[in-house]
């Protein structure tokens, strides 16, 4: 059995409020590391990556890219974490900070295969560039960067683009896109079920083809799970919450849909703000849905 190795990226630089940064700490003390030992897996922690605080910088040098310099710096040593615990036959379990991570993981990933398919679970596409941002947040370009659309000091961490094939791309859970960022997506042609579409044809149907898309002539699936993906009632501790997001039911059933794959070969758990939270509630819902993707059943 492959060993989970977590990792985390105390970042917050990727988004406008504070606290996600926290999210690391909050993840493991909602019981991470035991949940995975109870389900069978050898675990190991490495620990935070180092992550530069938004007082130790100035104000946005780039309106239009918030913190660039410090998202790269941070993206390049996770890229370096992630490749090497690849390299080494384990699955990386990335916790955030905010969703401007999966950069670097998504990064790490191609170092040692292009050949992946990524399973992004969001309310929101994370399909902008400096031209389309609405913010100048960086956690809304993650997938367009790692499509190998943006800047050039994004799309070139680790030195391949892009990092992964658009065809073996899927959004889930979508529910919120900026205008020009729908164009980019249409572009790019990756596959795209919003909340309507999971309400009219049901999560089983739509994870079922989301799993087909991602495994598709490749090695497996980096799923990256953005908390805000499920409805803010179950998940009140992130920054972008949208209503009408994905409920219990359906989350759990994604991730056990997932685990059934057989596919998985790592993960990001991003985007938990603890203070924004009530008691620790996300982060337990992070805990719970990681469960059912490595496997958790009732019988
Ligand atoms: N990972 C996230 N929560 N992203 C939210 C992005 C929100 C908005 N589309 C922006 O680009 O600013
Ligand atoms: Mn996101
Ligand atoms: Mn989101």
């Amino acid at each position: 059995m492959k060993e989970i190795r977590i990792i985390g990226v105390p970042s917050d630089l990727g988004q406008g409020r504070r606290g996600v940064d926290m999210g690391p700490s909050a993840i493991r003390y909602a019981g991470l590391e035991a949940a995975l030992k109870h389900l069978g897996y050898q675990v190991k922690d490495l620990g935070n990556i180092n992550v530069p605080t938004p007082e130790m910088h100035e104000q946005a040098q780039n309106a239009k890219l918030r913190y660039l310099n410090e998202v790269k710096a941070v993206s390049e040593s996770l890229c370096g974490m992630v490749s090497t615990v690849v390299s080494e036959g384990h699955i990386p379990l990335v916790l955030g900070g905010d969703h401007s991570i999966a950069i670097g993981s998504l990064a790490g990933m191609a170092q040692s295969s292009t050949n992946y398919g990524v399973i992004w679970f969001d309310a929101h596409g994370d399909m902008n560039t400096a031209e389309t941002t609405p913010s100048g947040n960086i956690h809304g370009m993650p997938l367009a960067v790692s499509l190998g659309y943006g800047h050039d000091d994004l799309i070139s961490i680790g030195g391949v683009t892009p990092k992964v094939k658009p065809e073996n791309v899927v959004l889930v859970g979508i529910r919120s896109i900026d205008a020009d960022e729908a164009k980019l997506i249409a572009k790019a042609g990756i596959r795209c079920y919003t909340m309507s579409e999971i309400d009219q044809r049901g999560m089983a149907v739509v994870m079922e083809e989301a799993i087909q898309i991602a495994t598709n002539g490749t090695d497996g699936i980096h799923l990256s799970l953005d908390l805000d993906a499920l409805d803010p009632t179950l998940a009140p501790g992130v920054g972008t919450p949208v209503n009408g997001g994905v409920t219990y039911r359906e989350g759990h059933l994604a991730m056990e849909m997932l685990s059934a794959s057989n596919a998985i070969v790592s993960v990001d758990v991003v985007e938990v703000n603890p203070i924004l939270d009530e008691q620790n509630r996300t982060a337990l819902m992070a805990v719970e849905l990681v469960e059912s993707l490595f496997g958790k059943t009732v019988l």
